[in-house]
């Protein structure tokens, strides 16, 4: 048995950083999906005794005799809750993925690649398995590429355990029921937090759960919008990564704890206030436009608590300039210094705008584009192998 699992990205429309320090943020799913197939060998005559990742877009493979990975790990620990992964694991994985060789160029993904071997061996132990990811999310560019990978492969895991009760004859995706969201998301966490350090939980949550949430100290609550909201996420292509700009946020935290602490309570109320607004009936245009107008206050608002927690960057500086001219407010989204902006495109906005915005902001080397937000989360769809 095969199974393929797909897990969204997501934007974060407000409180990014802020979360992880327990104010409220908005977060909704994006139509860019990470994919993670999985197959496990049963046949030990069959089997090479490797466990096999490919991360196909970046043409990488990686092979462990499972006797070796055997010799440095602990192994499944299907009990609930998931475990957290040991400093000591930790060091044993970070020796296993050394040997691997991965490429100096894409030296982040060893993060990935350890996450992986953990959860796996986490949930089915030793077999030999091979298993491939391919995804449409920019890497480390605050899309959530970490979460959905940790969502699509803890969902790939679970999928071919007993843990849960899927329909492995039903034919296309198929969703998990409401509880095994819980566990799919539960594992992911574990995975977030061997690639953020601190994750607050948010971007694994919206990838699993999909929609609109509203966050808050590992708590989410779904926000059903009641007005259009089309966003445009500029990647200015400059890499970051997550961890250290967290750590960063932290840092700033513990040498002015007063004034970040009034810094997350401005955000807290701007999150808070975001998802009135988004969800506050809109029934007709001049509603919709003023919802708007509040909405574009409350990102420039954001923007500017990001600013003085010191994420924001040149980059995205620029990005926030060009979209000015056109009197369109954008914030960035995710970690930030680099990486991704959001723009709000006003609902009765002329696309010939839009497309002169566009050119403009790719004429400095960024890269544009419109998703749909607020879609499903994690499904699963099962193939016999042969
Ligand atoms: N498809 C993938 N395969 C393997 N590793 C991945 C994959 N996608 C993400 N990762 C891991 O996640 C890291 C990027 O995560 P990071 O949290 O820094 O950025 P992000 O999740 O894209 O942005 P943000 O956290 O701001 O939303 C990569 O360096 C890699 O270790
Ligand atoms: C920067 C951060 O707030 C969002 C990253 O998408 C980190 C987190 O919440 O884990
Ligand atoms: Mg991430």
């Amino acid at each position: 048995m095969e199974v393929r699992a797909r897990a969204p990205g997501k934007i974060i429309l407000s409180g990014e950083h802020a979360v992880v320090h327990g104010s409220t943020a908005v977060a909704a799913s994006i139509d860019l999906y990470t994919e993670a197939s999985l197959k496990i060998s049963t046949d030990s005559d069959w089997s090479d005794g490797l466990l096999k990742l490919h991360l196909k877009d970046l043409g990488l493979q990686f092979s462990w005799p499972t006797e070796k990975i055997k010799e440095a790990l602990p192994g499944p620990c299907i009990p609930l809750p998931p475990p957290t992964c040991s400093l000591e694991s930790m060091k044993s994985l970070a020796f296993l993925v050394e040997d691997q060789n991965i490429p100096e160029a894409n030296f982040g993904l060893a993060a990935g690649v350890s996450t992986f071997l953990w959860l796996y061996t986490s949930v089915h132990g030793f077999k030999p398995a091979t298993a491939i990811v391919t995804s449409s999310l920019p890497f480390g560019a605050g899309l959530g590429s970490s979460a959905a990978f940790c969502v699509a492969v803890s969902a790939s895991l679970l999928a071919l355990s007993d843990l849960v009760n899927l329909d492995q004859n039903k034919k296309g995706w198929q969703p998990f029921q409401e509880n095994e969201l819980e566990l799919v998301n539960k594992w992911a966490f574990e995975g977030e937090k061997m690639i953020h350090g601190k994750p607050s939980g948010i971007d694994n949550t919206v990838s699993t759960f999909g929609n609109m949430i509203m966050f808050k100290s590992g708590q989410l609550t779904l926000i059903k919008p009641s007005m259009p909201l089309r966003m445009l996420i500029t990647n200015t292509k400059v890499g970051r990564n997550t961890k250290a700009l967290v750590a960063s946020v932290s840092e700033r935290t513990m040498r002015h704890p007063e004034a970040m602490a009034s810094v997350f309570t401005a955000v807290d109320s701007i999150s808070k206030e975001l998802s009135t607004i988004v969800q506050s009936p809109a029934p007709d245009d001049l509603t919709v436009t003023e919802n708007e107008e509040k909405l574009q206050e409350l990102m420039e608002m954001n923007q500017g608590l990001l600013q003085s927690m010191g994420v924001s960057h040149t980059t995205i500086e620029t990005v926030l300039r060009t979209t000015l001219k056109y009197k369109l407010a954008s914030k960035l989204t995710g970690a930030g210094g680099g990486g991704c902006v959001l723009t709000l495109l006003p609902a009765l906005l002329a696309g010939t705008i839009v497309d002169k915005v566009i050119t403009e902001l790719e004429s400095c080397g960024f890269q544009c584009l419109i998703a749909e937000i607020g879609g499903k989360g994690v499904e699963v769809s099962f193939s016999s192998s042969s």
